[in-house]
């Protein structure tokens, strides 16, 4: 069993009949999407709120009860990977493009656990490049603002044209160096007017679950 299917299924552990449940998006949560499809096959009652288009596919192929976001003020347990980790529970998320839905999903949240390989776990965020949402109109003038606050943004492809997010934005992949003050820089960068959300998620994560190469899980609590 790889890290990643290690951390996903171990997850699936904390869910209870009767749950309400975000589903995160990405190859780790995967796994747990994979295995509450088993369960919910063997009479497991949950119902489930996608973060994205692939996550929602998955889970109407899987047979996973669906509700719409709008339709529900909290939910019991979000499950979802991450690019990043630090001890602080802070997180980058957005690799996938994801993180909009994602952190409107964790915001309601009672309880968030992250899934994540050994190698994602670090001590000062900023290797990964932070994902920020933008909008298409006047996207040149929001890259160089972003820029402006000290990191190197690129307008994220797919082939060769702009990835386009399930929100229909854009996508920059911004190098800030080490990132000292995570919830100094995330409200930073939502103040841009044309920035819609960005991939730090701090005060969100209370559980990490990380799948390690030797076959072991280690589980962090806040
Ligand atoms: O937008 C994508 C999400 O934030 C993912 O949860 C994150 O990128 C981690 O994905 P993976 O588990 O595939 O590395």
């Amino acid at each position: 069993m790889n890290a990643k299917q290690l951390a996903g299924e171990k997850a699936v552990e904390h869910v209870k009949d009767g749950m309400l449940l975000g589903l995160g998006t990405g190859s780790t949560v995967y796994w747990s999407i994979l295995k509450l499809g088993d369960l919910v096959k063997k009479g497991l009652n949950i119902k489930g709120v996608p973060t994205s288009t692939n996550t929602e596919k998955l889970a109407i192929n899987l047979g996973i009860p669906l509700v719409s976001l709008s339709s529900i003020n909290q939910l019991d347990l979000t499950i979802d990977g991450a690019d990043e980790a630090n001890r602080n529970f802070e997180l980058i998320k957005g690799g996938g493009g994801a993180l909009l839905r994602e952190k409107m999903v964790a915001s309601i949240s009672r309880r968030f656990i992250t899934v994540i390989d050994d190698t994602k776990m670090v001590t000062d965020l900023g290797e990964f490049p932070l994902p920020v949402e933008i909008i298409q109109f006047g996207w040149e003038l929001t890259l160089k603002q972003v820029s402006e606050l000290g990191s190197k943004p690129k307008l994220r492809m797919d082939n060769n044209a702009p990835f386009i997010t399930d929100n229909g934005n854009y996508i920059l992949d911004c190098y800030f160096g080490k990132i000292q003050d995570a919830n100094g820089l995330k409200n930073t960068l939502n103040m841009i007017p044309g920035v819609v959300e960005n991939g730090l998620f701090v005060n969100m994560a209370d559980t990490i679950i990380i799948g390690n190469k030797n076959g072991s899980v280690s589980t962090l609590y806040k």
